[in-house]
């Protein structure tokens, strides 16, 4: 079983502008213990795979599993963590009662609901205003809600629709914190975003779409382990050949893998200090080549 296994799905969205092909035939799965980052550029066609994939979007054609059962199935969803792109939560209701009703809607009961939503809405910095109601909450604090409803679960699979959208920067690293523990804890990630630096840092894998159609799978480590290039940067006085000024005492040049230890070699015989060797492209790179193709 697959925690998601999405084959040909197609969704064509009827409007009087004419018609729009979210998705054209998308396939791909997530493994039980997989950290997958869905990326792709405004209207991809991302969140429209997760819609289906919670039954909140029927496909034109294809099938989409969530959990080994087919999507529209509620069951399929009992026990997975789902933060969607700008929750709607009742704002009536407090982060309290909101974390408490998804607890209980899958199932937990008594001191195990009191406990874990204390616990959550603490984790996600939200328990000074736990008893506010959400209409007076601010969008970070709404996504934090809407995180610690999820994470309460502690489920098999989360599936966030850009988890860090609304975020302040200290918000984003906690959450990307969160994210990285979930995952050490043999968690199953699937998120979207467009911070590509987060996939690099959190996913094993990313899967791409554009305009509707999967672009690239791959693991981030073979992406980054293929590149021959490595971007190296040292400080130090003296100047060696092929290395261009980067500000002050900084130097940096992309050598050839096989040319690397001469390199190293070389700025340790002038005294400098190597300050980083990084590949020279990055999901970044790969992701405005996929999107520049297609444009032109
Ligand atoms: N309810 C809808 N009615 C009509 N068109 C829609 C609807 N929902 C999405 N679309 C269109 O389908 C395409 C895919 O949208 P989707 O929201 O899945 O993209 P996305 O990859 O999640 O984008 P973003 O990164 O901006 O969130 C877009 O062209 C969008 O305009």
């Amino acid at each position: 079983m697959k925690a998601i296994d999405v084959e040909g799905l197609t969704k064509v969205f009827r409007a009087r502008a004419g018609d729009v092909k979210a998705l054209n035939g998308v396939s791909f799965s997530v493994e039980f213990g997989d950290s997958v980052g869905f990326i792709g550029q405004n209207g991809a066609g991302k969140s429209t795979t997760i819609k289906i994939l919670f039954g909140a979007l029927t496909a034109d054609a294809g099938e989409a599993r969530l959990m080994g059962l087919p999507s529209d199935q509620a069951r399929a969803r009992k026990g997975v963590g789902y933060v969607p792109e700008n929750p709607y939560l009742y704002d009536q209701l407090t982060p309290r009662e909101v974390v408490q009703s998804g607890l209980r809607l899958h199932g937990f009961r008594g001191e195990e609901v009191i406990k874990r939503s204390a616990e959550w809405l603490e984790r996600l910095g939200i328990a000074y205003a736990a008893d506010k109601r959400i209409r007076n909450l601010s969008k970070g604090m709404t996504q934090r809600t809407a995180l610690a409803h999820a994470f309460a679960l502690r489920p098999k699979l989360l599936v966030l629709d850009e988890p860090m959208s609304g975020l302040d920067p200290v918000g984003r690293k906690e959450v990307a914190d969160l994210m990285q523990e979930y995952r050490q804890q043999g968690g199953t990630l699937f998120f979207c975003t467009h911070i590509l630096h987060d996939v690099e840092r959190l996913a094993d894998r990313f899967i791409m779409i554009d305009r509707g159609k999967l672009e690239a799978q791959q693991s981030v480590a073979e992406l980054l382990a293929a590149q021959e290039l490595m971007v190296v940067r040292y400080l130090g006085e003296q100047a060696l050949p092929g290395f261009e000024n980067d500000g002050g005492s900084l130097w940096r040049a992309a050598v050839a893998r096989e040319d690397l230890p001469k390199a190293l070699a070389d700025i340790q015989r002038v005294q400098g200090v190597t300050l980083d060797v990084l590949p020279q492209a990055s999901l970044e790179g790969l992701f405005e080549s996929v999107v520049k193709v297609k444009a032109s």
